[in-house]
This record gives structure tokens, sequence and C-alpha cells, in this order.
């Protein structure tokens, strides 16, 4: 088994007198996609603020790439290689969709913002921006102002943001929502095409999607993992079926 990229040690996270994160631990491993699944109010997104770094667990540790990461800010942690997927919000809408991932290697290389850059630093953050683009399969789509695209390719653009800050472990909260069929189908092909490259920790009610993707699944129910394991396993588990899922969801 190779050494996990991200590791939960029972974290703990309560807001007043409810527990929403109740001693959650499990791993991402380099190259997998570890789903997390569960009803409305879970604990999922909680679960993610944890991780990235916006929001501190009360108990547990987070370990990343093999350091003790708990403590540490959510820019320290973005530099060290752990992206989140941010909503679409985070996209600046006049700018181009080459501008909006140029930003974003910017912030990655350390400098900060200036409108006049020497031609050849503008260049080269054009250069890697234009192969983030094209990673994600938008490279055709450079010039267009990001307002102005479809839903499916402002998600394509989000996760081109995130690759821009050249993770090893995305964080992607809910990639799908609000996607056409069509549109879904594609950004289904586009994260399994990354999956080799990156460890992915996704949390995603579409369970076609998840069930196409994961590797490993968590289920999630008021805070507590009851279950890990393969898609196969969490179709059979009879709890899960019946409970937690909808028997409609799991045909
Ligand atoms: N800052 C907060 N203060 C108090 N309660 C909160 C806070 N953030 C979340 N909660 C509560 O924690 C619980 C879990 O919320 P969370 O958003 O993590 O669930 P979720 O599984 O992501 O839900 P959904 O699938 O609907 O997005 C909910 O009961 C929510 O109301």
């Amino acid at each position: 088994m190779p050494e996990p990229l991200l590791e939960l040690r029972g974290l703990r996270k309560r807001f007043g007198g409810l527990t929403v994160t109740d001693d959650v631990s499990l791993t991402v491993l380099p190259g997998e996609i570890h789903a997390v699944i569960g009803p409305n109010g879970a604990g999922k997104t909680t679960l993610i603020h944890q991780i990235s770094g916006t929001l501190r667990p009360d108990e547990g540790e987070v370990v990343f790439a093999g350091q003790r990461v708990t403590d540490w800010s959510f820019p320290r942690r973005a530099r060290a290689g752990l992206a989140r997927s941010f909503q679409i919000t985070c996209i600046v809408p006049g700018f181009t969709a080459l501008e909006n991932v140029a930003l974003a290697v910017q912030a990655r290389s350390g400098s900060s913002f200036r409108f006049f850059r020497p031609a050849h630093l503008e260049a080269r953050l054009n250069e890697a921006a234009r192969a983030a683009l094209e990673g994600v399969g938008l490279g055709h789509r450079a010039g267009v102002v990001a307002g102005s695209m479809s839903h499916g390719e402002k998600r394509q653009l989000e996760l081109a943001v995130a690759l821009a800050m050249e993770p090893r472990l995305l964080l992607l909260d809910e990639p799908l929502a609000g996607a056409g069929p069509e549109e879904t189908e594609r950004l289904v092909a586009l994260l399994r095409s990354l999956r080799q490259r990156y460890g992915i920790l996704l949390v995603e009610h579409d369970m076609g999607a998840v069930f196409a993707l994961a590797d490993r699944v968590s289920v999630l129910v008021y805070g507590r993992v009851v279950i890990t394991g393969t898609v196969e396993e969490i179709r059979s588990h009879p709890e899960v079926r019946s409970a937690y899922l909808g028997e409609d969801e799991m045909a």
C-alpha cells in the first residue's frame, strides 16, 4: 500500500452543541479518487473546510504528504499542493479564461499582482496558463470572457485555476452541481483523465458520477464515517442502500 497523500486522523468539529465532524479518519492515496457521500447536512463541506484550512478542527490531525498541516493556514496548505476547487464565484467574469488562470499562476509563483510586467514574464505566465487550460480541454476558449461561458465550461475553468496552483491533491466540492447531462458526461471524463496525476477527494451528490469515478467511497452520516469501501461494497451495503442513498440511485 503506498503512503497516503492525505490522512485524516480522528477529526472532530463542533458548532455549539452540534457535532458536525465526529471522529473522521480516512486516507487518499496518490492517484486515487476517494469520494465522500452522504445526505444533506451530513458534514461533507465542513470536512472539506478542515482539510483546506479554512476551518480548524477541535480535535484530530490533518496529515498531507507526510506533514502534519493541522495548524497551517489555507494559503500555506495551497502552496504545499493542497488545492481546493472553488465554486464558480471565484472566477472573475470580466476576465478571459486565460487571464483568470494567469492570475492563479501568478499567485502560485508568489509575485504580487502588477498590471505592467516585463514581456518575457508575461509570456511565461500565459504559457503556464494556456497549459492548464489545455489540461481541462479549454485551450480553444482561452480568449473567451469567463462570464459568457456555459456553466460546464465555468466548471472546467474552475478546475484549470486549481490545476494552475500545481497541486498534488484536489479537493472537489460538488464539481458537477448544476451541470446538465452532456456537461456532466464531459466533466466526468475530465475528472477521470486527472485521476492518475493527482489524488482527488470528491464530494458529490451525483451517485452515477461517484460510482463511475471513485476508487473508494466513504459514507458520512451525522458527521461520522459509517463505511468506507469500494464502489461494489458501497452499492451492496444494505444499510447504505435503504437509508442514505435511496434504492433508485443505486440501480
Ligand atoms: N458555521 C456553522 N455554524 C453552525 N452550524 C454549521 C456551520 N456550518 C455548518 N453547520 C451545520 O453543520 C451541519 C453540516 O453542514 P455541511 O454544510 O458540512 O453539510 P453537507 O454534508 O456539506 O451538506 P450539503 O450536502 O447540503 O451541502 C449542518 O447541520 C449545518 O447546518
